[in-house]
């Protein structure tokens, strides 16, 4: 099984790889078609499917998965959020969303004057490339929780969805 991620950022190629140990793992870029900090739930799943898409279209009888990182409102809050898609050998397209959690008063003031998190995040902890290491769910759960964790548990619930649906269409065919 060959898999192709739309992403280069370690913290998602690894989420895939810790699930999908027996695949052939492979990080391509990709466009995501949504903006670079997308700003609801309809629009960061839009990008997760906009790279799955076009990572299965990149060869042939290859799976493609698309991670994607956004926030969105709820009240007063902005939460972030995280979505995935895996389109299967055929074109079938399966979506699963992940962990949220509000982010504090002043990253989403950060937020709203336009610039987007992974830099805010850097600001914040004055260090450098945190989207690709622990990111924002590592340092707001104090390390308990980090970024490829986050990914690893929908990229698991994508997997679930595609072997479920591969077990039904064996069980029609026969
Ligand atoms: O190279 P790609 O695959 O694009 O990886 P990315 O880190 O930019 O991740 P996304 O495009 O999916 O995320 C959209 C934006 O939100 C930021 N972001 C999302 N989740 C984050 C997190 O947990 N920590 C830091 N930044 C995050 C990210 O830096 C982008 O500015
Ligand atoms: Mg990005």
């Amino acid at each position: 099984m060959i898999i192709k991620v739309g992403s280069l950022n370690p913290a998602k190629l690894n989420a895939v790889k810790d699930i999908f140990l027996e695949a052939e793992v492979e990080g391509i870029e990709v466009e995501s078609k949504v903006s670079s900090q997308p700003f609801s739930d309809e629009e960061t799943m839009e990008g997760a499917i906009n790279r799955a898409r076009e990572c299965a279209q990149s060869q042939k009888g290859v799976i493609g998965i698309g991670l994607e990182g956004g926030v969105m409102e709820i009240g007063e809050s902005y939460f972030l959020c995280n979505w995935g898609a895996l389109v299967d050998e055929s074109g079938n397209v399966f979506t699963a969303g992940g962990a949220r959690f509000p982010l504090p008063r002043e990253v989403a003031e950060e937020l709203q004057m336009g610039k987007e998190l992974g830099d805010i995040m850097d600001a914040f902890t004055q260090q450098k490339g945190i989207r690709k290491k622990e990111g924002a769910i590592g340092v707001f759960t104090n390390q308990l929780v980090d970024r490829k964790m986050m990914f690893s548990h929908v990229v698991s619930v994508l997997k679930g969805l595609y072997e479920f649906s591969k077990q039904k269409e064996e069980a029609t065919n026969n």
